[in-house]
């Protein structure tokens, strides 16, 4: 059990999933569609966006396509959980963020067959894509896994 941290991985993987799922209920139920508020002038601002695709938009409208590929990277990360990440607590977290960001999105296109998108920041360039908390959990995830791997990993057991 302690080499797995099944147990809190799995809580930080809930409270991700419903922080994703809650602040993508309010968006949905309390603006509307494109309504935009300011929170820090022009560099974040929560705007109602939807989209049905991946990232820029991508595979736009493609359902079957985002149910499959879902399952099998949530597939491959448990498994790669189970055969790579033992005593590797930075692994641990990364797949962790990942499988929750990718079911946080999954669960979206499920239901509604788009995604909620929210967080407009003006921070990288102008037309950064609109993104939602599932989002940030799979960027930081796949920042956490080229850490672990390229810097301080190369998959390594902790001592
Ligand atoms: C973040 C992954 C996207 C997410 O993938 C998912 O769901 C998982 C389950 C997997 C997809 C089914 C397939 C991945 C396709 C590859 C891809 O996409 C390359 C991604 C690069 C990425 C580095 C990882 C940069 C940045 C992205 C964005 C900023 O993120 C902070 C823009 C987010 C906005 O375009 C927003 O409208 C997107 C919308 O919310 C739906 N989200 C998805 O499809």
């Amino acid at each position: 059990m302690k080499q797995y941290r099944i147990l809190p991985m799995a809580v930080v993987g809930i409270i991700v999933l419903a922080i994703d799922q809650l602040t993508k209920y309010l968006v949905a139920t309390r603006m509307e569609l494109g309504e935009s508020i300011p929170v820090l002038g022009e560099f974040f601002k929560i705007t109602s966006h939807r989209n049905s695709g991946a990232a820029w938009g991508m595979f736009e409208g493609r359902m079957m396509f985002f149910y499959i590929i879902t399952v099998f990277v949530v597939i491959f990360l448990a498994y790669f959980y189970k055969t790579e990440a033992k005593n590797n607590l930075l692994m641990q977290l990364g797949i962790t963020l990942l499988i929750s960001g990718a079911l946080g999105n999954f669960i979206d296109r499920l239901l509604f067959q788009e995604v909620v998108d929210f967080a407009d920041v003006l921070l990288i360039t102008y037309d950064f894509p609109i993104f939602n908390v599932a989002d940030s959990a799979l960027t930081v995830g796949v920042i956490i896994m080229l850490i672990e791997v390229f810097i301080t990993g190369r998959g390594k057991e902790e001592k």
